[in-house]
């Protein structure tokens, strides 16, 4: 390998798979998804307790393909539910590693990110970096106020994709990122419609277990005193009722599949209810872009739409239908999430920003 190329291995652990790249410099140069069944995740009774399945699982794929760890420069995780931050890059530390193990924030799949990048780049001595992680909180001061003194509103989002994806808007635009007010909505199994300012994401719904619009497997925003009624009812234990909320809420809760495109062919064939119930999951995608956009003043320099969801070209419709008098919508299906770990790690590592030290 040339001696100026950047050789940055990336992780990006997700609730089903864990995805990893090899990248010399922004180019990449393998990529592999390694799928997980759910007997084989069950078998942990914690996503910390996956840890050394997915290491493995990574470090045995590598070493397949040909690789050797000793040609890195650097490894990349993507960050999980931390302590509220900034966007950016960040060098993994004590404190970090730290609160990914006992989540600091909650559980979530990519807590191991920067554990797993952390293990890797200190066996070869080279720096652990994450990037943009699900807790980016740039949230103005207004946006966090709940209208419930004792809940603020929080940002927990796909930070690392909507950036991603901002940043390839205002590339191809031939601007600058920190000079657009832009909508961005990603819609996979979680759905998140940002606000961003000026290279700020200045107001987003929280897609964990927050509010927003609901997705396939999540419920988003719901009716606050029937849920607390539900709640204290005696028919559902704590966990039942979470799980209605994130991971069986939405589409699941619905039709009993996160699956969209199974969704289409049951729409296809006639199914009302699937009909009624994809509509609404885009008329309150529309409607969030409704509030972002009043957020920006209607000064908007364009909607993007992105995620798995973004593939499916009538669902995509039926949001555009709604929201294209706002601005142009540009879709980019699916996620740039690896490329944007490698792009994170290589602004470091050739000077152009000073990775951020954690939690600061
Ligand atoms: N061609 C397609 N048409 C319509 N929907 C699709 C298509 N391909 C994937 N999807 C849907 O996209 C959703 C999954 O999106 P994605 O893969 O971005 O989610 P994820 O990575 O699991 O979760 P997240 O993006 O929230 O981290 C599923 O509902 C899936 O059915
Ligand atoms: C909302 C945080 C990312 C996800 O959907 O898992």
């Amino acid at each position: 390998m040339q001696e100026n190329i950047n050789r940055i291995l990336v992780i990006n652990p997700g609730s089903t798979s864990t995805k990893f790249g090899i990248y010399d410099d922004d180019k990449l140069v393998m990529e592999k998804t390694l799928r997980h069944t759910n007997e084989e995740l069950a078998q942990f009774p914690s996503i910390s307790d996956q840890y050394d399945f997915r290491k493995d699982a990574i470090l045995q794929s590598f070493e397949q393909e040909g690789f050797t760890l000793d040609t890195l420069n650097a490894v990349c995780g993507r960050g999980g539910l931390l302590r509220p931050i900034s966007g950016g890059t960040y060098k993994v530390n004590e404190i970090m590693i730290d609160d990914l193990r006992k989540g600091y924030s909650g559980q979530h799949a990519s807590n191991l990110g920067g554990i797993i990048a952390n293990e890797i780049a200190t066996s070869i001595d080279v720096p652990a970096f994450i990037v943009d992680p699900v807790v980016v909180d740039e949230m103005q001061p207004v946006a966090r106020v709940s209208g419930f003194s004792l809940i603020s509103r929080k940002s927990i989002f796909h930070a690392l994709n909507q950036k991603a994806v901002a940043r390839r808007f205002a590339r191809q635009a031939g601007r600058q990122y920190e000079d657009l007010r832009l909508i961005v909505t990603h819609m996979g199994g979680g759905i998140t419609v940002g606000t961003h300012c000026y290279g700020k994401v200045i107001d987003v719904n929280n897609g964990l277990h927050g509010d927003g619009p609901f997705s396939p497997e999540r419920a988003g925003t719901v009716p606050s005193g029937e849920l607390v009624e539900l709640c204290y009812s005696g028919t559902y234990f704590r966990k039942e009722i979470m799980a209605k909320l994130v991971g069986q809420g939405g589409l699941v809760g619905y039709l009993g599949t996160n699956d969209a495109v199974t969704v289409e062919k049951r729409i296809e064939k006639g199914d009302k209810e699937a009909e009624l119930i994809y509509d609404a999951m885009a008329y309150q995608v529309a409607k969030e872009i409704g509030s972002a956009a009043a957020v920006l003043e209607g000064k908007v320099d364009g909607i993007i739409l992105t995620g798995g969801l973004a593939y499916g070209k009538d669902y995509v419709e039926m949001i555009s239908s709604r929201v294209k008098w706002i601005a142009d919508v540009v879709v980019y299906p699916g996620e740039d999430e690896l490329q944007a770990l490698a792009e994170g790690a290589l602004r470091v590592l050739i000077g152009e920003e000073n990775a951020k030290t954690y939690p600061a």
